[in-house]
């Protein structure tokens, strides 16, 4: 029988695992939810056909706990299923701010807790998850992890203290490029495009340079200028960026993110 995989909090992130897992193949029979309103709990079982249960029964039955609910439901939901985590099972641990330590100082001692920072791309097998190891993770329950996450996208390793910056990058990120394109499309039909034509527009426009990038590899700074041509459009429209700051507001907005992955262990 296959190791039994527990997802505890099936909202966005959650069901964007879920789904994740069965579209790679895991059999709805190795997976459990837990969710607390019960229309949206029937709502899971009917799209998954996957069992949902309490979190202390997903506790007592499942090999690896993959936590998905607020940072702030973490103390609730971790004081609840402590009495039934024993060290034989992984507790994965995709909450923004909490840090491996504030959950195994809640749970019996021993337990192997990961970290991850996903990102909802996920949710069409293009995420970008980040893993750290909480201090009684041996490398196997790394490559547990890695297993899991690998089946929505592209996972590597970092040291937990990088994680609060990790999230600010790419756990927030899709937020922020669905801001430009959003930006962009409301300056196409401000200029009289038509919505469709201006969301196609920049939709492939930002699928081609994503491409663009990760295919050559080409630093973004000489993909920008080859796209310049001198004393053309594009360098009338990066003039206008540099004297709005937009640069300076990324890093500004990017560090508010930081910070407040860091603060949310606090609340
Ligand atoms: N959304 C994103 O892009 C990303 C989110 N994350 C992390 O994922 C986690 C979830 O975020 P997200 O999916 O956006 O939030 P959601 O609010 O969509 O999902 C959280 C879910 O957990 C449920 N829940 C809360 N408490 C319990 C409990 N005690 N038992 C069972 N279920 C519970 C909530 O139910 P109810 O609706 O009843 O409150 C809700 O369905 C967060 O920790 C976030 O930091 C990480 C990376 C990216
Ligand atoms: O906004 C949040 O707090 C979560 C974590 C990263 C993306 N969404």
């Amino acid at each position: 029988m296959s190791a039994k995989v527990a997802v505890l909090g099936a909202g966005v992130m959650g069901e964007t695992l879920l789904s994740g897992l069965i579209r790679a193949g895991r059999r709805p029979e190795d997976l459990l939810i837990t969710e607390r309103r019960e229309e949206r709990a029937a709502e899971l079982r009917e799209r998954y056909g996957v069992d949902v249960v309490s979190n202390l029964d997903a506790a007592k039955q499942a090999d690896t706990l993959v936590l998905v609910v607020k940072p702030q439901d973490m103390p609730d939901l971790l004081a609840e299923i402590a009495p039934a985590v024993q060290p034989t099972q992984t507790v994965i641990s995709l909450a923004a701010g909490i840090t491996t330590g504030f959950v195994e100082s809640r749970l019996p001692e021993g337990v192997a807790v990961v970290r991850v920072m996903p990102n909802t791309p996920a949710l069409v097998d293009e995420g970008m998850a980040a893993i750290s190891r909480g201090s009684h993770c041996d490398e196997s329950h790394l490559e547990l992890a890695e297993s899991l996450l690998a089946a929505t996208g592209r996972v590597i390793r970092v040291p937990e203290k990088q994680q609060d910056a990790v999230t600010a990058i790419s756990g927030s990120g899709p937020a922020y490029i669905f801001f430009v394109v959003e930006s962009m499309i409301e300056a196409g039909v401000h200029m009289g495009l038509p919505r469709s034509t201006a969301t196609d527009l920049v939709v492939q426009t930002v699928v081609g340079s994503a491409k663009l990038l990760r295919e050559t590899g080409e630093h973004p700074t000489v993909l920008r200028e080859r796209v310049t041509s001198p004393g053309g459009t594009t360098a009338a429209a990066v003039r206008e960026l540099e004297d709005h700051k937009v640069r300076a507001a990324f890093l500004s907005a990017i560090e508010a993110a930081r910070n407040r992955s860091r603060d949310l262990a606090a609340e």
